[in-house]
């Protein structure tokens, strides 16, 4: 059974004018997924697609989003247990999407709402298993010393592996994150890259990550789904994505997703400083 199997899936947000144009991709349950292209190809909505955040266009009826066997959506409706798909689902945003005022570990600890009745929730009141559940994924991304740190305090970095930690919290088994380094320096965008593959490698965790530079999906993501005005005009190996290969995708556009594509000699700088923190953690 696939993790994500869509077929037919179009979106026309104005009329003539269609951001995602019959998209049909299947990724396997434990598959790590880079989606690249141009801004404005249809990446984050797609992945709005995915979670169920966005209905796409009937298109005859034909339109189909499934998450782990259990359709999210079809012809152009969404399911009526949408919700308990969704709680197999964990979101990462660009712009981390932490309540600031809140511990890092009550943020945590956010992620296990959709499994414990709501009037604990909304009371704060956590068991002490949980709250033990909740130090483990902190320690999984590197971040237990600062459980009892308020949220906004945090670098952008932080802040994000914070947000993977609560979708092990949620107990996710997809991982779906748009864009979540975009907003990062290198060291830190290669951190959370790494908590996002370790994850995905230890866990068997499925992740779908939209990226803007393609070194990033060619060092992390075995497989990369390249988009360009609503369609995939690749779907392969992420080691074929050439300078030269992008080039023939996407022509100007290309320099976009090469943009920040640094010689692989500062990656690796980048990474000697991100890994010593990440592993102390685990
Ligand atoms: N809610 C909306 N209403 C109208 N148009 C939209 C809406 N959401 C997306 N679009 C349009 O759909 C197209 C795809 O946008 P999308 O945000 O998915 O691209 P993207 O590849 O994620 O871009 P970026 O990298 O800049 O985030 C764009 O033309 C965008 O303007």
């Amino acid at each position: 059974m696939p993790a994500i199997a869509v077929s037919q899936l179009s979106k026309s947000f104005q009329r003539g004018h269609r951001a995602l144009a019959d998209i049909a991709m299947t990724v396997g349950e434990g598959e790590m997924v880079a989606l690249i292209g141009a801004s404005g190809s249809g990446k984050s909505t797609l992945l709005r697609h995915l979670s169920g955040l966005t209905i796409a266009d009937r298109n005859g009826g034909a339109a189909r989003v499934e998450i782990l066997g259990r359709p999210m959506q079809a012809a152009g409706r969404l399911a009526r247990d949408a919700r308990r798909i969704r709680a197999d689902v964990g979101m990462v945003f660009q712009q981390f999407n932490l309540v600031g005022r809140l511990s890092v570990l009550t943020n945590v600890l956010l992620g296990c709402l959709g499994r414990i009745p709501g009037w604990r929730g909304t009371l704060g009141m956590f068991t002490e298993d949980e709250k033990r559940d909740a130090m483990r994924a902190l320690a999984r991304v590197g971040m237990a010393d600062y459980a009892a740190q308020r949220a906004s305090t945090l670098s952008g970095g932080q802040q994000q592996r914070v947000a993977i930690a609560r979708t092990l919290m949620q107990k996710a088994r997809v991982i779906l994150a748009d864009e979540p380094i975009a907003s990062l320096d290198p060291a830190s965008a290669n951190t959370v890259m790494e908590a996002l593959a370790t994850i995905n490698r230890e866990d068997g965790i499925t992740v779908v990550v939209s990226l803007h530079q393609v070194n990033y999906a060619a060092k992390y993501c075995p497989r990369t789904v390249a988009m360009r005005g609503g369609q995939v005009v690749y779907d392969g190996v992420s080691t074929a994505l050439t300078p030269a290969f992008l080039t023939d995708l996407y022509g100007a556009d290309s320099e976009e997703l090469l943009i920040d594509a640094r010689p692989e000699r500062d990656l690796e700088v980048a990474d000697s400083l991100a890994r010593p923190a990440f592993a102390a953690g685990m």
